[in-house]
């Protein structure tokens, strides 16, 4: 059995990101990557602009002005202005060609047809010059690059509206079972409810990963062989739920042996989640998840939401790890490493009751997972310990 850092690595290793590149509007291009670096089109500011409400000033040796006009933002004039002489100016107006400086209106006093400063203005004071933020040609995003809705907002406001990113993956989630049953039946003796596709689906969508299919197949070997052959060939990643262990009924390891996918390992010296499955086959990432809930959701966020990351173009793939100080105590039953259940509060971490992993009642309170590894037995009250931060 390996290790999680050797099943991390070796995840992290196989993993490709994508070649396939798409065109999108910057309004749906939240959370993909970048695959080209952005040009800009513009100098921005276009132009140059003011910072403040205020007075544009001629000159900046006096302190009395004479008012001779107005410029507010969107006017496409550039009024002549000489020193001694001052303009009525908005904040994002242009500001004149002849301006020395924009002096703030809260600073000044205004006498008839007067602008009266205290003192003297700096040269240069409240006025934006033309490409202070960037430059026509300059590169305003490189490739790699995540979109967030300020990289939104920021192409915007150099008039892009159109991206190259890379594309996401197609995900195939399979749920293998024949006791599963869809929430909203009625359950009969042996049966329970299906819980894992739609968990990782919500998992994966607040990561962004939207694109999902859905398969609930029985434990029987020519009908799970089939839909795994066919989901491997249509998606770029399946994700199947159960069925991996080694009981009479666990189909999914023989089928993926008969369909030659390239094992790259199975079962990781971890706790929950032994019986993890990775896989290749020509483009298609294969994750075989322990059924058991919190078994499969530990492995989503450890091993699987990284894997899409990188496939999208992520270069900065890990979920965000800390150390937290422990207000609980805990005692590892076995040698396995273990991820736990937990909440983080500030620099605090408490490790929840109920982590077996049958249970998702406290991955449901979680914020984060503890993660200790295979060396640490024991954890006391004021023990700083590794927080994964859950997305
Ligand atoms: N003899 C051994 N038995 C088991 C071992 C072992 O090493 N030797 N490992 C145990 C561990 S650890 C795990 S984890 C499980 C994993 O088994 P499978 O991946 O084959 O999962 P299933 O048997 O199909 O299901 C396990 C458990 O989870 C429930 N389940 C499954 N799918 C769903 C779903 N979509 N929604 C809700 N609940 C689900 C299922 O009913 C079972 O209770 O194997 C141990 N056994
Ligand atoms: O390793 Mo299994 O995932 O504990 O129940």
């Amino acid at each position: 059995m390996i290790t999680v850092e050797q099943a991390l690595a070796l995840t992290s290793n196989t993993i490709q990101k994508t070649e396939v590149i798409h065109t999108l509007p910057i309004s749906k291009a939240l959370g993909y990557v970048l695959a080209k670096d952005i040009l800009s089109p513009i100098d921005m500011p276009p132009f140059r602009q003011s910072a403040m409400d205020g007075y544009a000033l001629g000159s900046t040796l006096e302190k009395t002005f004479t008012l001779i006009g107005e410029v507010k933002a969107g006017d496409d004039t550039d009024p002549e202005l000489k020193a001694g002489e001052a303009i009525r100016i908005f904040t994002g107006a242009p500001v004149p060609s002849g301006a020395k400086a924009v002096i703030m209106q809260e600073k000044v006093e205004i006498q008839n047809n007067k602008v009266l400063l205290q003192e003297p203005a700096l040269p240069d004071t409240n006025i934006r010059p033309a490409g202070e933020q960037i430059k026509k040609e300059e590169t305003a995003l490189q490739q790699g690059t995540v979109i967030t809705a300020a990289g939104i907002g920021y192409l915007a406001s150099l008039g892009i509206t159109h991206i190259d990113i890379y594309k996401k993956p197609s995900i195939a989630i399979i749920a293998t079972g024949n006791e599963l049953v869809p929430p909203g039946q009625t359950l009969k003796y042996g049966e329970i409810y299906e819980s894992n596709s739609i968990m990782f689906s919500a998992a994966l969508s607040k990561s962004g990963f939207t694109d999902i299919s859905y398969f609930k197949v029985e434990d029987a070997y020519d009908i799970t062989l089939s839909l795994l052959e066919n989901t491997i060939e249509h998606y770029d990643v399946v994700l199947i739920s159960g069925g991996i262990s080694v009981g009479d009924y666990d189909f999914v390891g023989k089928a993926l042996g008969a369909l030659q996918v390239e094992e790259i390992f199975y079962k990781v010296k971890q706790k929950p989640g032994k019986p993890l499955y990775f896989a290749k086959k020509s483009g298609t990432t294969i994750f075989a998840l322990p059924g058991n809930p919190a078994s499969s959701l530990s492995c989503l966020y450890v091993y699987v939401l990284p894997a899409l990351f990188k496939i999208s173009g992520q270069t900065n793939c890990d979920l965000k790890r800390s150390t937290a100080t422990s207000k609980t105590t805990y005692t590892k039953k076995g040698e396995r490493a273990e991820f736990l259940k937990a909440l983080v509060q500030k620099d605090t971490v408490t490790i929840l009751d109920g982590q077996a992993s049958s249970m998702l009642r406290s991955f449901a309170m979680a914020n984060a997972m503890v993660y200790l590894p295979e060396e640490i037995t024991e954890v006391k009250i004021g023990d700083d310990i590794q927080v994964i931060h859950l997305p």
